[in-house]
């Protein structure tokens, strides 16, 4: 694990730029900023170049696609490209119509993402792989989730989260694994939109895939902390992951994350 990274990202407070839907911004700017980052969010296209330039990473979000969202997210995108600053992609519930799919094969073409992170229905649609996705949620499959992500990041060119009771990250040759897991936290609608930004958050100080491992376990590790307190309680839990967020040191992280490499 990086032993080091929420020291630095407390002493760098990196900006993380975010393309988001309409449904959990404020959960995802919360997770941002209690981590240690600086959340903005765009909604004008004239502005998402500069903004771009100005940040350390861009966080794009398919959930509440629209030609304005799509525009942002291409100008965001390819601004980010141009001075060489990371960006993450959400597909989120890609497979589930024609629209998203066009959508997302249009980014992919225009912006070189380093991570796409999802859950296993959708990153099982992105890799052509049979899946039963259920809207926004992972839904059912007899695919090994590894090499649904295996095969979903040979096909990209980039780095694929996939989330889940077990959390994969690979560059389609090396395999982490987190086995830290809260299942209260699918009961929230949007934790998976907060693990972009905290992802963003971790980016924007080191790009490594061991970094965006590390940063992976941040949240399921604040929320079993917070489920050995709220276990039957999915609101106070919620709002207990957001208290173990900001009170969460690399000393805590290490002695709690299981991390598993290859
Ligand atoms: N079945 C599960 N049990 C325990 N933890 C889970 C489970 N599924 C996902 N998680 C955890 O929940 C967090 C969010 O991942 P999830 O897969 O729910 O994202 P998502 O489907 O994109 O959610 P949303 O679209 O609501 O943001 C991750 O930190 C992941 O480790
Ligand atoms: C519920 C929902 N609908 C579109 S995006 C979103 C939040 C989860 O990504
Ligand atoms: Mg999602």
């Amino acid at each position: 694990m990086k032993t080091n990274l929420l020291a630095q990202i407390h002493s760098q407070t990196p900006i993380v730029l975010n393309v988001a839907n309409h449904v959990t911004p404020q959960r995802v700017a919360d997770g941002i900023n209690y981590i240690g980052g600086s959340p903005m969010m765009v909604a004008d296209p004239l502005e998402a170049a500069d903004l771009a330039h100005i940040a350390n990473t861009v966080v794009l979000n398919l959930g509440s696609t629209n030609p304005v969202a799509q525009e942002l997210m291409l100008t965001a995108g390819q601004a980010a490209n141009q001075v060489q600053h990371p960006v993450i992609f959400d597909p989120v519930a890609v497979g589930a119509t024609p629209l998203r799919r066009q959508r997302t094969q249009q980014l992919l073409e225009h912006v070189q993402v380093m991570v796409i992170r999802g859950n296993a229905g959708e990153v099982a649609a992105l890799a052509g792989i049979k899946w039963e996705q259920h809207g926004i949620d992972a839904g059912q499959g007899t695919a090994d989730p590894v090499e649904v992500a295996q095969t979903a990041a040979q096909q990209l060119n980039c780095v694929v989260v996939i989330s889940g009771p077990t959390d994969i990250v690979t560059d389609g040759t090396t395999v982490y694994r987190i086995a830290n897991n809260a299942p209260l936290l699918t009961t929230n609608v949007g934790m998976g939109d907060v693990l972009d930004g905290l992802l963003g958050v971790a980016t924007g100080v080191s790009a490594d895939l061991e970094t965006i491992a590390t940063a992976t376990g941040i949240l399921p590790v604040a929320a079993e902390l917070a489920a050995e307190r709220y276990p039957d309680a999915p609101f106070s839990f919620i709002a207990e992951t957001y208290n173990q967020l900001a009170r969460l040191d690399d000393q805590t992280l290490q002695q709690r994350l299981q991390l598993q490499k290859n």
